[in-house]
């Protein structure tokens, strides 16, 4: 097992944070084990990972659900494609399979790095979201906020660790990020997931910014490097999504720039 890279997009799976187990790693084992490459081309990349490689370990899965110590009931794999389409976007596809005929409960979410300005950035396409603010400021002190995301962008000034999720009936994401890091271009990150056995499946997002205290404290981010990053996070991380028997689940995300 290795560690995770710090940008990019790092596959948190089967679940997202930590569990009451400490011996299952915070975000799971997806990112933090050796990846199959599959194909590649000039503009696409396929790799793969299954849970039930030998090579994968750290495989525990969520509370309740596999006991530690136990042998794993699951079989899931995880196969990834990234494409950049003729229009110059950049393209993720992420299939999440259950191979057995019992059901499998998972959080999957991609934890992606942007570019961004900690000092003019705005993030918008939030509105209506719930929020749940784990780093509320002010009167509200420490523990988490609850609320409805306003249609005010969200702007960072100060640790942000903020889950959305989404009315209902909003399924889909789109979510922009303007910023002077990228010229005052705008940032378009669309993404939406669906099922082999259901239709689609609502995402949520999570947007994290650790500023000064917490950067300092990652050794592997620099103590000044919150200032030019945002991570905006989109994912299946409502509860648990239950995979039925031989389901297949599919996350698909696109990066565009105009
Ligand atoms: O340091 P990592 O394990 O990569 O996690 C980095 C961050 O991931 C998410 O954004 C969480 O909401 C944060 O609480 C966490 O600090």
């Amino acid at each position: 097992m290795s560690k995770s890279i710090r940008g990019g997009v790092p596959i948190c799976f089967p679940q997202f944070g930590r569990t009451s187990d400490k011996t299952s790693p915070q975000h799971g084992w997806a990112r933090l084990n050796t990846w199959t490459l599959n194909s590649q081309t000039s503009t696409s990349v396929s790799m793969s990972i299954s849970s039930t490689s030998p090579s994968t370990t750290a495989g525990r899965p969520i509370d309740g659900h596999w006991p530690p110590n136990s042998t794993c009931p699951y079989s899931t794999d995880l196969n990834l494609t990234v494409s950049l389409t003729d229009s110059g976007d950049l393209s993720y596809s992420l299939k999440i399979i259950n191979n057995l005929e019992t059901t499998a409960p998972f959080q999957c979410l991609l934890h992606n790095y942007y570019n961004f300005s900690f000092d003019d950035g705005k993030i918008t396409g939030l509105e209506n979201y719930e929020c749940i603010d784990t780093q509320p400021r002010g009167s509200e002190g420490k523990g988490m906020a609850y609320f409805t995301q306003g249609p005010e962008p969200i702007e960072l000034d100060g640790e942000v660790d903020r889950i959305f999720h989404p009315p209902s009936g909003k399924d889909n994401l789109e979510i922009q990020l303007n910023s002077s890091a990228i010229s005052l271009k705008t940032v378009i990150i669309t993404c939406s997931a669906s099922s082999s056995t259901s239709s689609s499946i609502p995402l949520s997002t999570v947007v994290w910014n650790p500023y000064i205290k917490k950067a300092k404290e990652m050794g592997d981010f620099d103590d000044d490097g919150y200032k030019s990053m945002v991570c905006v996070e989109p994912g299946i991380i409502n509860g648990l999504r239950i995979l039925k028997p031989k389901e297949e689940v599919t996350i698909s995300k696109t990066i565009h720039v105009e």
